[in-house]
Formats: C-alpha cells, sequence, structure tokens
C-alpha cells in the first residue's frame, strides 16, 4: 500500500484559496490582495468569471495578473466600499491580528481592507501563531526617514534590516526581528505615529473576519467572535 504523502504548501495554499471562491459575492466588487497564496486564488477565478464585475487591487503584481486574465481592475477612487477582501498573511494570531508586507503591500493591502465588509484570509497553517512577531514585521517608510525610523524600531528591541525593494507607493520597508507582540492595536498605534512611517504591517485594528486555514487534514474554517 502506498503511503499518502503531506500536501505540500503551494497545495495547501491552493486548497484554502479554492475554499475563498465561496465567500465571494456574485455581482459585487471583489478586493484581492496580493502574494503567492492569492495568485492561487486570482488564478482560479476565471472558474466564476461571471460572477464578479470587477476588483480592487492591492498591488501592480495582482493587477497584472488579474488583468491578464481579463478581469477589470478599478482604481479604488472610483469605489466606495467593497463587500469582500481576500488576501493572505504572514502570521495571524488567535485575535485574527496579522502581520502582513512579506511581499511588500501592506500599504495598499491596509487601504482595500479599510473600505471592505469582510476581510477573507487565506493561509497555510504555518502562518497560525499564538503570538505575532516570528515573522519580521514591516514597515513601510518614507526614504529620508529610514536611519530613525530603524532607530525608533532597534529602542524596541527589534533587529531591523532595510529590504532591497521599492513599493508600489516609492517608499522603502524596513524588516524588524524579534518583536514578541503582545498587544497588536497597541504597537500599531504607535508604530503609525512615528513621522516618517508610511503604514506598519500590523492589522489589528483591521484585523480578519474569517481565517481559511489550509492544514494537512483539509480546510479548517474560523470565524472572528463578535
Ligand atoms: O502581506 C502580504 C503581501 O504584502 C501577503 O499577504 C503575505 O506576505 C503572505 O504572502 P504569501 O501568500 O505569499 O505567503
Amino acid at each position: 500500500m502506498t503511503e499518502k504523502q503531506p500536501m505540500s504548501q503551494t497545495e495547501l495554499k491552493r486548497l484554502v484559496a479554492r475554499a475563498a471562491l465561496d465567500y465571494i459575492v456574485p455581482g459585487e466588487i471583489l478586493g484581492v490582495g496580493t502574494g503567492s497564496t492569492v495568485d492561487q486564488l486570482i488564478d482560479q477565478l476565471p472558474g466564476i468569471r461571471e460572477r464578479i464585475p470587477a476588483c480592487v487591487s492591492s498591488s501592480e503584481r495582482s493587477t497584472k495578473r488579474l488583468e491578464a486574465l481579463g478581469f477589470k481592475v478599478l482604481d479604488m477612487n472610483e469605489v466606495e466600499s467593497i463587500g469582500v477582501y481576500i488576501d493572505g498573511a504572514d502570521e495571524i494570531d488567535p485575535g485574527f491580528a496579522m502581520i502582513k508586507g512579506g511581499g511588500g503591500a501592506l500599504t495598499r493591502e491596509k487601504i482595500v481592507a479599510s473600505i471592505s465588509g469582510k476581510f477573507v484570509c487565506i493561509a497555510d497553517a504555518s502562518k497560525k501563531v499564538d503570538v505575532l512577531g516570528r515573522f519580521p514585521l514591516p514597515v513601510e517608510v518614507i526614504p529620508m526617514a529610514a536611519g530613525a525610523i530603524r532607530r525608533r524600531l532597534e529602542a524596541l528591541g527589534a533587529s531591523v534590516k532595510l529590504r532591497d525593494f521599492v513599493t508600489d507607493n516609492g517608499c522603502s520597508i524596513l524588516d524588524a526581528a524579534g518583536l514578541s507582540i503582545s498587544d497588536p492595536k497597541a504597537l500599531e498605534d504607535e508604530i503609525n505615529s512615528w513621522p516618517g512611517v508610511v503604514t506598519v504591517g500590523l492589522f489589528a485594528h483591521r484585523g480578519a473576519d474569517v481565517l481559511l486555514l489550509g492544514t494537512s487534514e483539509g480546510v479548517k474554517t474560523f470565524r472572528k467572535a463578535e
């Protein structure tokens, strides 16, 4: 008898992406995030094309992929609200606060999420943690402030690296490792208050509403407590 092989991370991502299709409301504009899990989602959207009149995307990368598949991508200024936003995460805690921005799209992700009624997070099981901070926290900054923000993050105990990357907004990203984030809302507020910070990749005030987690036993669905 052949033993069943464990699913690869890519297969888990495909699985949760497929499960997210059920959350798409026919006729509503869809908010589309960024990353390898979302790429799996985008690749499955043509199968339900007739349900999606248009999308709002959180990055040039996702926009290109959506447009290549023939989807209409609206500028966010043309849209007042979005029903459902589907995106991945680098980490998610039991309160549904997330670290995002591993792919560098944190600011636009936060903007699109802010006008979305429901945030559906799609992630493989490795992303679920008890306390945020194992994944380095991305902070998008105005380039001239990078040194000052780095020092402030180091004062919090982080070890900080400047990412070799320019965001879609023409800004820089600092990755702050070694923070154990027990109060994500307070840290989100604090870092966002520093002059020169565009966005911190903590999504605590606007966390996820639904988590679709890809596990070896299949997709597990978690809903945020009211
Ligand atoms: O926040 C993000 C991009 O800015 C992504 O959602 C996050 O990095 C997860 O990516 P992946 O699905 O590739 O693991």
